[in-house]
């Protein structure tokens, strides 16, 4: 009898459910060619194939089958659970109806939770599926199996810890993942903790907040790794990689990294990019200033982009949405540019480029005559960007910096010179169109991979006054600028030097290669 004969209702269900089952049961070797995976090997009805799978099924015993998604592979089964029927309140034993299997499926930039669930009535049947597909997930590589969870309960309007435990922490559960949980006191305590406690325990590192968060667990995780190896980070030393992934969970209000790596913000797909094991490795910046280590990552802005975030922080009390655009308005109503002077090396392997005409520049530019070799402009900037990370966001669904790709081994150097107001503006409310928001003749974009940034000449220092014998003094002090590091608060006196250290950090995520297909639209311009 074949299968079709045995099981009629089973013949109705999709094709790539027959596949997968079968795959499951092929003794010793539950795999099929990656071509073969996607869908059903056979399309003719009666291959060789078909027959020996609807054997095997036959053989399995399988009564019922449900499922509605088509095309998934074994490598998208993230837990199998055996499945009982109990009454209310019954936590233990009951009536035994099958195998439950818990899919990743994928849609665009989403993922989100399948389940198959296999009826069989047979403990012996079940106990053998449920431990081949136990095995098989424990053979997928970089699937973690403990967290260190860090959760900032006070980023954007505070929802970080619902986020978690609603979204997040019952897919971990389904997937027998072990979580160890700290919800942050203060600011900081992330860094404390990464510097001290034993990482060996866990898989990875999984922080839930804002962009400022995941900031400060980017370096908390950099700086143990160079001290577990023992850098001195005070010279200008080599980094060695993080030693664990680090996963996100967006809860704040902008999410530049979050957005850069999943192409959305949602939780659910962050998460299971964390189940699954996907990799992805990110290149990440280092900031110096007289051979100190200050800090590691993936963005920085210094002008406008500074300013605002400076005005935002001072402006806590207000509601994060409202405060970002309030520091946007007056940075803008008190736009001045910084004086400033730029080093730079252009990356190696790839060619520079410049958006606007190359013959106004000839009083400024040291032109580039080779590769590998230091340039430097000056003069005076409204907004200054270096970016490891192409830095998407709801704001710029393209990325601040769309020339650079997350481990390209390049940083983008954005300079915006001096010009009008409305001029500045126009620039700004392009990013979350389709034209190019660089395609304007005080703008500047390179590819590079170290660069150094002094700021600052005597006639715009800040001066402290003070009054002796009736006259009034000024004491020129050193000028001190804001640097936004991943939206971070950095204040600085004196020359950055900014490197580029490919691949140094591996994050849980994919890459997005189709920036310009995102459809989020700006909310503050
Ligand atoms: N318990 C805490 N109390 C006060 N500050 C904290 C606490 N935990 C973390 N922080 C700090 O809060 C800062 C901002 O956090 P985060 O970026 O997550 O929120 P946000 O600023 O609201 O989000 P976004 O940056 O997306 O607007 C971080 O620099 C972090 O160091």
């Amino acid at each position: 009898m074949t299968f079709e004969q045995a099981f009629p209702t089973f013949t109705n269900a999709p094709k790539t459910c027959r596949h997968i089952i079968s795959t499951l049961f092929c003794d010793g070797s539950p795999w099929i060619q990656t071509e073969e995976q996607s869908l059903w090997p056979g399309k003719e009805k009666g291959n060789r194939k078909s027959v020996v799978i609807s054997k095997r099924l036959a053989l399995t015993g399988i009564s019922k089958m449900t499922y509605k998604e088509e095309f998934i592979d074994l490598r998208d089964i993230f837990s199998v659970k055996m499945k009982r029927r109990r009454s209310i309140g019954q936590k233990r034993g009951g009536t035994l109806l099958g195998l439950t299997v818990f899919l990743c499926i994928r849609k665009g930039r989403k993922l989100k939770q399948g389940l198959i669930n296999l009826h069989n009535l047979s403990e012996d049947y079940c106990a053998i599926w449920f431990k081949q597909l136990k095995e098989i997930l424990n053979g997928f590589p970089n699937r973690p199996k403990s967290l260190k969870v860090i959760i900032n309960p006070h980023s954007h309007k505070g929802e970080a810890t619902n986020i978690y435990n609603e979204h997040v922490e019952p897919l971990f559960k389904l997937a027998d993942i072990q979580t160890d949980v700290t919800v942050t006191k203060y600011a900081g305590h992330a860094l404390a903790l990464l510097k001290e406690c034993d990482l060996q325990e866990y898989d990875g590192i999984l922080c839930v907040g804002g962009d400022g968060s995941v900031s400060e667990v980017t370096h908390g995780l950099l700086l143990r790794a160079q001290m577990d190896a023992g850098k001195n980070t005070n010279a200008n030393f080599t980094p060695v990689r993080a030693p664990l992934p680090l996963g996100i969970i967006s809860a704040g209000s902008t999410n530049v990294l979050a957005y850069s790596l999943h192409g959305i913000c949602h939780p659910v797909t962050a998460a299971l990019h964390i189940i699954m094991g996907n990799i992805q490795p990110v290149d990440v910046c280092s900031f110096s200033s007289n051979s100190k280590l200050l800090r590691f990552g993936l963005s920085s802005m210094f002008g406008f982009g500074g300013k605002t975030l400076a005005i935002a922080e001072k402006h806590r009390w207000m509601p994060s949405s409202q405060r970002r655009d309030f520091a946007v308005v007056k940075t803008l109503a008190n736009l001045k540019p910084d004086y400033c002077e730029l080093s730079f090396l252009p990356t190696r392997d790839s060619e520079f480029t410049f958006h606007r005409d190359s013959k106004k520049k000839t009083d400024n530019y040291d032109y580039y005559d080779g590769k590998g070799q230091w340039r430097h402009i000056q003069g005076q900037f409204l907004n200054v960007s270096i970016m490891s990370i192409p830095c998407l966001c709801s704001m710029a669904p393209r990325g601040l910096a769309p020339n650079t790709r997350l481990n390209d081994g390049t940083m983008a150097l954005i300079v915006v010179r001096n010009t009008s107001r409305q001029e500045f503006v126009r620039h700004l409310k392009r990013h979350p169109t389709l034209k190019d928001q660089f395609d304007f003749p005080f703008v500047e974009t390179y590819l590079v991979e170290e660069v150094k940034l002094q700021t600052g000449p005597p006639h715009n220092f800040v001066h402290s006054e003070y009054e002796q014998n009736g006259e009034a003094h000024t004491i020129p002090t050193e000028d001190i600028y804001s640097l936004n590091i991943d939206g971070d608060l950095l204040n600085v006196s004196s020359e950055i030097h900014i490197r580029l250290h490919p691949e140094l950090l591996n994050l849980y995520g994919s890459n997005i290669e189709e920036l310009d297909n995102c459809n989020a639209k700006c909310s503050c311009l």
